[in-house]
């Protein structure tokens, strides 16, 4: 073992990989300590059977649990006090998302206060822009800016391939959470899909009507087909850098794809992530992907095309109606509506055993439909983790014992 002292006076642990992930494969870099040069070693990816009940969880502890594996989006961030106080002490969004200590700090922080079933790195989707020439900043209110938007061919002459010695931060953080949470949890990598990045890199920022990007579709669709073509081959490498750093399952963040007509959707994005899942699965074949579109009840059988495992649920689709639509072959996220979060706590309760029963006994990975609101109570959070750690498969399903353990809602 040996112990790392943080800037932010705690230290932390790091155990050593155990024999259970003696099935991984390929290499990845190993740091030794916080400040060394990383070295490369054999590495363990998940020799997974890719069937859809056990995945993750049992991938990441070596044995199945008896309830859906857990996790939130957005579960590290400003809803915690920990949080704002390093936020404080480092007011730049990308100096907090940049340095590995920082990084792995704020990453373990919902770690040490839920244990979730995954710890997710602190990063954010437009991290990897600038190693591939596109800088940006974010700010308080204002959110991302980026500060060349591409809207022609010249825009497009900054573009390079990605650098990942730029991103040593991303990959050297994650082989740290691998190490240091071990068997107890999987280490989730995640990225922002083509379209979704696309957004931001025209748009100049965030924007609620996308209408630039739009108006590309049909104005420089050859523009626009080279970016996205850049940010997939700039995307897949990033990913397996991720993996080979020791994620252990990948997020892919379409969370504007959704904002597209299916059709559209089908010619601006689909292709894409499916270039993406189709490269990733070359090097890493047993990485589970999950493919998360905000706003997806319109594009749910045409997310199953695109060959991931996982499809995310935001809260605007019924569980049960997302079933019978994807069949039982994929996997499901989701998708406890965030807004629950600040309902009286046994509301809370009844609404997760409503979600764990829809989506049914197999490959079922309870989540929110999207990331956790600033102001959202910590206790909300530590209920919601108590609740589905308390769930059995066996009594949940049991006839008549379900309906017994959904708690009285309060009386007006
Ligand atoms: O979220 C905001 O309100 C502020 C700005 C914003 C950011 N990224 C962005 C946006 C939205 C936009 O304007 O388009 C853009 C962004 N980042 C992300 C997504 C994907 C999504 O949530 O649908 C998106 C696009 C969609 C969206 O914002 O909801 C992903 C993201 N950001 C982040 C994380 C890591 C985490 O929170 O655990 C994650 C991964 C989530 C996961 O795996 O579930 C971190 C992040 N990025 C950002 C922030 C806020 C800034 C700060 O702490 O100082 C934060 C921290 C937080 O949310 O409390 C900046």
């Amino acid at each position: 073992m040996c112990s790392i002292s943080s800037p932010l006076s705690s230290s932390y642990s790091i155990a050593p990989l155990s024999s259970a992930s003696s099935s991984w494969l390929g290499f990845i870099p190993h740091a030794k300590t916080r400040s060394s040069r990383l070295t490369t070693r054999r590495l363990r990816c998940p020799r997974a059977n890719l069937s859809p009940d056990p995945l993750l969880v049992q991938a990441a502890r070596g044995h199945a649990i008896n309830r859906p594996p857990v996790w939130m989006m957005r579960q590290a961030g400003r809803y915690m006090a920990v949080y704002r106080k390093v936020a404080e002490k480092y007011p730049s969004f990308r100096e907090r998302s940049e340095t590995v200590d920082l990084i792995v700090e704020i990453s373990l922080q919902p770690w040490r206060a839920f244990q979730p079933d995954g710890v997710i790195i602190f990063s954010d989707i437009l991290t990897p822009l600038p190693a591939f020439g596109v800088p940006f900043e974010i700010e308080d209110v204002k959110g991302p800016i980026i500060e060349s938007p591409i809207c022609d061919e010249e825009g497009l002459k900054c573009l390079h391939p990605i650098d990942l010695e730029k991103l040593q931060f991303v990959g050297e953080s994650l082989t740290i959470l691998r190490e240091e949470v071990g068997e107890k949890a999987a280490v989730l990598g995640f990225v922002g899909a083509p379209w979704t990045i696309a957004t931001y890199i025209v748009e100049g920022g965030t924007t609620r009507t996308y209408k630039n990007i739009k108006r590309m579709c049909h104005t420089a669709p050859h523009v626009l087909k080279a970016l996205l073509s850049h940010l997939t081959q700039a995307i897949s490498d990033y990913i397996i850098f991720q993996v080979k750093s020791g994620a252990q399952c990948i997020q892919i963040f379409d969370s504007w794809g959704g904002q597209l007509p299916p059709d559209v959707w089908e010619q601006w994005s689909k292709p894409y992530i499916k270039q993406i899942v189709s490269s990733v699965r070359k090097k890493c074949p047993e990485t589970p992907l999950v493919l998360y579109i905000n706003g997806n009840g319109g594009l749910l059988e045409r997310m199953t095309e695109t060959g991931v495992d996982v499809i995310g649920l935001d809260w605007t689709v019924d569980m049960a109606d997302a079933r019978r639509r994807l069949g039982n072959d994929v996997n499901v996220q989701g998708n406890v509506d965030p807004a629950y979060l600040f309902s009286p706590l046994p509301v809370l309760t009844n609404e997760i055993h409503r979600v764990v029963k829809a989506a049914g006994q197999r490959g079922h990975i309870l989540n929110l439909g999207h990331g956790v609101l600033v102001k959202t109570p910590e206790e909300a959070v530590a209920h919601f983790f108590d609740v589905v750690r308390g769930l059995s498969y066996d009594t949940l399903f049991e006839d008549g014992v379900a309906a017994k353990e959904l708690e009285p809602l309060p009386t007006r």
